[in-house]
């Protein structure tokens, strides 16, 4: 299938995420706006702190109380942002959107068998499938699943993770920093299993600030500042120049690359700067970065 040529299985359209503090409001998510189709991988990157998990967590509405999201992300027909909690609860979360934990293994139970969890899982969903119908489908063979968590390798672990966030057959995966901590021989076989997610149909999501990973998996690149999507591109498109001096900034600060950090900090989400959030860290900022630009594929008024 062309590039792009998939149904849309989220759309995303004005996101914005605040949290209200005593005196300060954190501006954690603005005007977020991206589609994510059937079969495609978008990859969100970024610095920690960023805004990309206050994103998923608004998407699948498990924010806390103190926050306020406004704007649409539209799955299927249903407005996740306008959605009660009961309908999350019983609708979405793991029926239409599955979320890939980071480290997997800590979110299994030590003293229950991986088949254990699965089929409680399964049987919370109302899904008539066996465990291991739902093990084969995230790569685990059916002996995988008579294991502990302490008997499961890195690697295993992850399958299993997959396998909880696959058993209600979501056409959408969320994986939030699915490869911390992990080495890159298994960072690359947790890609490449986010990769056959896809493959299968599925629309993923996935958050990193690994670019490599990123590099190995995603259709498209989403690149955030300060809450803001700053650029949207196709993988091998930014790869190859990313047009937002933030996203040529991150690329030069791999050790694969020019091995450069960008030099000073992001700005505090209670504090922004008017106009271009990256105005006071960029090396090609005017007066023309005073007004905020629009993201039409880059935000940046030089690119
Ligand atoms: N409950 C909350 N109340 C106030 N501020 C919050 C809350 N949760 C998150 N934040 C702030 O929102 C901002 C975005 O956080 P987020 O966790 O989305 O970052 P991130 O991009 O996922 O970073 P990392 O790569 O470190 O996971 C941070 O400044 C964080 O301090
Ligand atoms: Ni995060």
């Amino acid at each position: 299938m062309e590039i792009g040529a998939g149904p849309v299985t989220l759309r995303v359209d004005g996101l914005s995420v605040r949290f209200h503090l005593p005196g300060a409001t954190v501006h954690a998510v603005t005007d977020a706006r991206f589609e994510l189709r059937e079969g495609h991988c978008l990859a969100l990157v970024g610095e920690s702190g960023c805004g990309k998990s206050v994103m998923a967590h608004a998407l699948l509405g498990l924010l806390p109380g103190n926050a306020t999201v406004t704007g649409c992300a539209r799955l299927g027909s249903l407005d996740l942002v306008a959605a009660p909690e009961k309908v999350l609860a019983r609708q979405v979360r793991g029926r239409r959107i599955g979320l890939i934990p980071q480290s997997p293994a800590a979110h299994l139970t030590p003293v229950r068998t991986a088949r254990a969890q699965l089929a409680e899982t399964l049987r919370e969903l109302g899904r008539a499938e066996t465990p291991d119908q739902v093990a084969a489908r995230a790569g685990l063979r059916p002996g995988d699943l008579d294991r502990y968590p302490h008997q499961l390798s890195g690697g295993m672990a992850q399958r299993v993770a997959n396998a909880l966030a696959l058993a209600g057959d979501p056409p959408l995966i969320i994986a939030d920093e699915p490869t911390t901590g992990l080495d890159r021989p298994l960072v690359e076989a947790t890609m490449a299993e986010l990769r056959r997610l896809c493959d299968d149909g599925r629309a993923v999501l996935i958050i990193t600030h690994d670019l490599r990973a990123a590099e190995q998996v995603a259709d498209d690149i989403a690149v955030m500042y300060a809450g803001r999507i700053v650029e949207l591109a196709p993988a091998p498109t930014f790869f190859a120049g990313p047009r937002h001096p933030y996203a040529a900034g991150l690329l030069d600060s791999l050790p694969s690359r020019a091995f450069v950090p960008i030099p000073g900090e992001p700005p505090e989400l209670t504090r922004l700067p008017s106009g271009c959030a990256f105005r006071p860290r960029c090396p090609r900022a005017t007066a023309l970065c005073e007004e905020q630009p629009v993201l039409n594929k880059v935000a940046c008024h030089h690119a």
